[in-house]
Parts: structure tokens; C-alpha cells; sequence
């Protein structure tokens, strides 16, 4: 678990251009570059890339830029003093601006294309020509890449400007979704589920773009009015921004025969994919072949564990598509996401998501976004029928894979040595009846209750008599099962460890980003400090404001238990 400390004023890299030795192009510098992309980098306006992995381009810093906050945490890891953000080189390049930027940095970014599918179904004509070679990185766009003890890092832009990926759209993004992904990025790392990073978060001061967006009070499913917003730029890390809908796109490039060059470019981003994401799984010696298999099977590995950890904490993704699928298998784009507050299953926040990305069905999502890796990374070896036989089965093993780390998460949530399937049934039957609030229950069920009365904090509604005892007979059955020959205190220590106290209420993240609408940043700390230790007590103030059941008013509520648009 991730904690804040704060490095000391000597420690670490207190200047920018200290900073900028860190820097390294040379694993992007193998990879193709887009032919027709301009020499300038001034690449701004919706066209078609029809070939290469990436089109260089210059963001497009935001006006009167404000540094509002960092990670702590992300600073330490990388060996960065806290007093790098008052370097205004530093705020600069992070802002977008990069026409000061002088050797090793270079002038320019880049942004990358990849396709479409939603749920396993091939998708192009989301692209403003039809073809999918418009579709990619609309307003993200990486800045470099550093090393850090051997460790490489992608820095990447959000809402950086303008890309010929951007469809015609403004390329920004607005400070209520910069702030949601800055804080729930942290928060996820911190619940210990693998997930893209946050470094820096800042805002402009004069320059706004309008979204649509829910008036007070809204009950209605779309947005109902609009609303002028100023623009941000949060800055994510992570070992590579490279997604399953990119692999994607060069292999439609190689069935469709669109170029000479087409199967190669697969070879070298799935190369270029190992090398970034899976060097310490895959030993470099390895035919590429045997590679390729190591590597279906890590991505297996890692995103059906990281499936079944959203839904230990309670993450709905919300828009699980090839294109929000990292091929390194962690946590991408916080846009449509949502926690689960009161217990459904079918929880999804996202009215656009429907419930094929709903919570409980993240696991059947995650396996339409590997048969899309299978189906792109198995063309490199199509003329090798036992390589081929391996890959195919690794396919076709995701499903049992998917249920045993499923059982597996399940028994330590409940502090059980075996998974038990009836008795998680019947308790999830209990908890949707009841309508649990589904952080509350499970730690208050890590306190391990002789009776019931603690676990109603949870509930939602007044429950029967008849319920009641249902509850009762659950419990000691549960009891039995974790009790049997074990000291109970430990039990509770490993629940408590899985189990955390402190979820994401989007209720009170709101107040958070009005009030940084204003100018005040204070509660996008205070909520910072808060989820960096989810599963710790705390104190009691905390407990107070931020264990607590969804108030009434928030259900239903637009923009705060649903949204339809979250750029
Ligand atoms: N304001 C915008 N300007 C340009 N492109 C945009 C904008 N908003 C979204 N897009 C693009 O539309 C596509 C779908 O949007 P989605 O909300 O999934 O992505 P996102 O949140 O911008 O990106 P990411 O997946 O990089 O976190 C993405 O390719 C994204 O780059
Ligand atoms: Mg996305």
C-alpha cells in the first residue's frame, strides 16, 4: 500500500532540467514514424495515417496555466523533490508547453492510432472517413519517455490539444473529468490494483471549452444543459500507453493487405509491446515465436487478475472496449467509470454502457477484449501450426482462468481458505435484497460481528424480521467456515487488508471539482489524503465525512450516480 511521504528539500531531482536527463526516445526511435505526418509537427487538423505506429505531434499548451496538485507518492517512486513544482520550466512542458523545451527534450510529442471493437465486434466507422485510420489518441499525447532505475515511463498528456486523431474535436479536457481521473488513478494504485499513474494535474485560468452536462438537481439520463468549463491537462504515467485496439489496428492492416509493410509493422509493435510491458515475464533469448506465447500468456494472466480485483474494490470500468483495454494489463481511462455504492450487480454508470460493461459482467467483457489480442497477435504465426495450437489454447483457457482467479478473490474477501460457492450466492442474494453498500458491508463483515446489528450499518433499507434471520443463519454459516481451527483476529487482519474502508463516493468527489472550479483546491487534497490509505482506519473525522451510506439525494441524481459524457 502506497503511503505520502515527502522527500526531504535535499533529496532527489529538485530541477527541471535535472529532470530532463532522465529522458530516453530511444525504444520510440525504433518504431516507424508516420510517412505523410509533417516535419513540423504541427499536425492539428482530423486526417487519415495509414501507416506507421506513430505521427509526431506538438501539444497544444492550455492558457494561464495553474499547477493544482501531484502525486506524493508517483514523486517518491520516481526520485522527484517535491519542490520540482515550483520550476516553471517544469509546470510548462506539463501545461503542453514545449517551445522552450531545449536538448535532450525535444520539440515535439506524439500520438498513436488504434482501432475500435466494442464487446468483440470490429468497429471503423467511428472514424470521420469511415476507414478507422482517423481513430487514435484525439487529445492524448506522450511528451517522452524517462528511465528510473531501470524502469521506463511513458509521460502522456491528457487533454494535450489537438492530434489528426481528434475527429474534429477540441482536443481538451475539462477540469471536473482531469480531476476524477488525477484522484481515482491514485486511488487505485493505492487500493494495490494495477493502474495507469498520476503525476501532475493543471489547470488554465482563462481558457474554457463547453460540454454538454446535468443541471442541479437533474434527474434526467442525458446531459441538460451546457456548461463552459475550463480546460486542464493531467499528465499519466505508465510503462506504455499500448492498448489492445492498437495491436488491433495493424492486424486489420495486415488482413485487409492495406500496405507492403503491413505485417511487419505488426511484428514490431507486438515486439515493442514485450519489450515495454513484459521484459521481466519474457527472457529476451527466446525464439520470437515462443515469445509470442509467453506473452498470451502473461496478458491472460495479468487481465483476468486485474478483472477480478475491480471487482473486489468495487470498480465499474464502464467502457471496456479494445481501445480502453491496456495490453500491459492495468486500469486505462478513467472517463465513464463509477464505484459501486449500493450493491447491483448489474451497476454501471455510464449511460452509454449498457450492461454488457456492467459490473459483475467485467470478467465476459475482458474476455471480447483477449479474443481481440488473440485474433491480431495470432496472424504472426499462422504458418506455424504448434505455435498456433499453443496461442489457441491459451484462448481458449481464458474463461476457466477468468472463474479461478474469480474463486480465488472471493474466498480472500470473505477470509475463507476454500471458495465456497453457496454461500457467496446466497450472500450475494441477501446483499441485493437488503441493498448493501458494498464497501461498508464487506469491512464491516471484516470485523468479524458475533450478530448482524454492525453489518445493517450497510444496509439501505429496513429490513424484515424474516430477513433478519436469513442474515443471522448466513452469518454463522459464514462464521463456521472462517472460524474452524483459526484464530479470528487474524482473519480480520487479512480481511481487513482486502477490504477497505475508504471507496470512491462520486458525491463527494463533485464538491471537489466546483470547488477547483473556483479556485480552491483544498478538498481535491483532502480527498487525496484520504484514498492514499483506503485501508486504514483513520481518524475519526474521516470516518465521519467520508464511511458513509450515499444520501438519498444523491440516487438517480445526473453527473453524480449516472452521466452520459465524461470528457
Ligand atoms: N475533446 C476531445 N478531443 C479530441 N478527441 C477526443 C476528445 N474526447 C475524446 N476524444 C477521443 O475520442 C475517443 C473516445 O474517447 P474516450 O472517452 O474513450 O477517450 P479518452 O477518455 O479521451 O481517452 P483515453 O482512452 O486516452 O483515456 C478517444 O480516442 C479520444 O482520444
Ligand atoms: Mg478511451
Amino acid at each position: 500500500m502506497s503511503s505520502i511521504s515527502k522527500s526531504s528539500p535535499n533529496q532527489g531531482i529538485t530541477s527541471f532540467q535535472a529532470f530532463t536527463q532522465l529522458v530516453d526516445y530511444s525504444l520510440m526511435d525504433q518504431l516507424n514514424a508516420d510517412p505523410n505526418a509533417t516535419s513540423d509537427g504541427v499536425d492539428h487538423h482530423p486526417r487519415q495515417v495509414f501507416s506507421g505506429h506513430y505521427v509526431p505531434v506538438i501539444p497544444t499548451p492550455i492558457l494561464d496555466p495553474e499547477y493544482i496538485i501531484h502525486s506524493h507518492a508517483f514523486f517518491d517512486e520516481l526520485g522527484l523533490n517535491e519542490e520540482l513544482v515550483h520550476d516553471k520550466d517544469f509546470i510548462s512542458v506539463f501545461s503542453g508547453d514545449l517551445t522552450k523545451a531545449s536538448r535532450p527534450l525535444r520539440r515535439f510529442g506524439w500520438a498513436t492510432g488504434y482501432a475500435l471493437s466494442i464487446y468483440g465486434t470490429e468497429y471503423s466507422h467511428q472514424c470521420p472517413f469511415g476507414t478507422g485510420n482517423g481513430y487514435g489518441d484525439g487529445r492524448a499525447i506522450s511528451l517522452f519517455e524517462i528511465v528510473v532505475n531501470g524502469q521506463r515511463w511513458e509521460m502522456q498528456l491528457k487533454g494535450g490539444g489537438q492530434t489528426p486523431y481528434c475527429r474534429g474535436a477540441d482536443g481538451r479536457a475539462v477540469l471536473r473529468s482531469s480531476v476524477r481521473e488525477f484522484l481515482a488513478q491514485e486511488y487505485m494504485h493505492s487500493l494495490g490494483v494495477p493502474t495507469s499513474r498520476s503525476l501532475t494535474l493543471i489547470v488554465s485560468r482563462s481558457e474554457t471549452v463547453t460540454r454538454p452536462w446535468y443541471s442541479e438537481d437533474s434527474s434526467s439520463t442525458d446531459p441538460d444543459i451546457l456548461v463552459d468549463n475550463p480546460v486542464a491537462i493531467s499528465t499519466r504515467v505508465a510503462p506504455s500507453f499500448l492498448r489492445v485496439g492498437q495491436l488491433e489496428l495493424f492486424a486489420r492492416r495486415v488482413r485487409n493487405n492495406d500496405h507492403r509493410d503491413a505485417r511487419k509493422e505488426l511484428r514490431m509493435i507486438v515486439e515493442h509491446l514485450i519489450q515495454r510491458e513484459y521484459q521481466s515475464d519474457i527472457p529476451q533469448g527466446l525464439d520470437f515465436e515462443s515469445q509470442l506465447v509467453r506473452l498470451t500468456d502473461c496478458f491472460r494472466n495479468r487481465l483476468t487478475s486485474l478483472v477480478a480485483q475491480w471487482i473486489r474494490v468495487g470498480y465499474c470500468q464502464g467502457n471496456f472496449n479494445s481501445d480502453n483495454c491496456a495490453a500491459g494489463g492495468y486500469t486505462l481511462d478513467y472517463g465513464p467509470f463509477g464505484f459501486c455504492e449500493i450493491f447491483d450487480s448489474e451497476f454501471q454508470p455510464w449511460t452509454g454502457g449498457g450492461k454488457h460493461f456492467s459490473f459483475f459482467n467485467q470478467p465476459v467483457a475482458a474476455e471480447a477484449n483477449f479474443h481481440m489480442f488473440w485474433t491480431a497477435i495470432r496472424l504472426l504465426v499462422e504458418d506455424n501450426p504448434e505455435i498456433l495450437e499453443k496461442v489457441d489454447n491459451i484462448r481458449r483457457g481464458f474463461r476457466e482462468e477468468m472463474q479461478a482467479k474469480m474463486r480465488e478473490m472471493w474466498a480472500c474477501k470473505l477470509g475463507l481458505i476454500e471458495y465456497d460457492s453457496e454461500l457467496l450466492s446466497k450472500l450475494l442474494q441477501l446483499m441485493e435484497r437488503s441493498e448493501v453498500d458494498y464497501t461498508i458491508f464487506f469491512r464491516e463483515l471484516s470485523h468479524v460481528p458475533e450478530d448482524i446489528s454492525s453489518l445493517k450499518k450497510s444496509f439501505y433499507i429496513k429490513t424484515s424480521p424474516e430477513l433478519d434471520e436469513q442474515w443471522c443463519a448466513w452469518l454463522s454459516c459464514w462464521r463456521d467456515r472462517v472460524g474452524n481451527n483459526r484464530d479470528l483476529a487474524s482473519v480480520s487482519t487479512s480481511m481487513k487488508a482486502v477490504n477497505p474502508k475508504y471507496t470512491w463516493r462520486e458525491w463527494l468527489i463533485v464538491p471537489a471539482y466546483q470547488q477547483a472550479e473556483q479556485g480552491d483546491y483544498t478538498l481535491i487534497k483532502e480527498i487525496q489524503a484520504v484514498l492514499s490509505k483506503p485501508y486504514d482506519e483513520q481518524s475519526k473525522e474521516v470516518e465521519e465525512k467520508y464511511y458513509r451510506l450515499k444520501p438519498k439525494q444523491y440516487f438517480n441524481a445526473g453527473g453524480i450516480s449516472h452521466y452520459s459524457c465524461s470528457s
